[in-house]
């Protein structure tokens, strides 16, 4: 019982340090509100086209994956200021290497989006 109450405290910890970790991001991050700006579209467009519950589930990991993706980046980034605030060549590729990251999940993401909607965009105009 004890134990059940230290484990149900644990998680209601880790999950206040999750939503704190969001709430940083989104109030220091201009990419990543420009990402929930665009998520909102994306999600309003859905609605809009009435996507299949299918094309739901590959639209909501992409957006997922793109979120996360910028969210580690941002952690990579702040990690690197405070571990190695001094000019490096191998800081610089860390950090290269994780915009990389972002920059192929976005890039995912836009083609998925492109998958998705294009025909039907297309289907309307014609
Ligand atoms: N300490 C460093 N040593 C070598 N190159 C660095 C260093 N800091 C940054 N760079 C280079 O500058 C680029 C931008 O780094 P920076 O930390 O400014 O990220 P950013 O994408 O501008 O993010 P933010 O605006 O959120 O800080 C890196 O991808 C890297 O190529």
């Amino acid at each position: 019982m004890h134990l059940d109450s230290q484990d149900n405290k644990k998680r209601r910890v880790g999950f206040s340090c999750a939503i704190n970790g969001i709430k940083s991001a989104i109030s220091s991050e201009i990419n990543i509100k420009i990402h929930l700006i665009a998520t909102i579209i994306v999600i309003f467009v859905g609605f809009l086209f009435q996507i299949s519950l299918f094309e739901w589930a590959i639209l909501l990991l992409t957006i997922g994956s793109v979120l996360s993706f910028e969210m580690i980046n941002t952690a990579m980034e702040r990690a690197m200021d405070y571990l190695a605030p001094e000019f490096h060549p191998l800081v610089g590729l860390v950090k290269d290497l994780s915009a990389g990251a972002v920059f192929i999940s976005a890039l995912t993401s836009i083609l998925v989006g492109s998958i998705i909607f294009l025909p039907k965009i297309i289907q309307l105009i014609w």
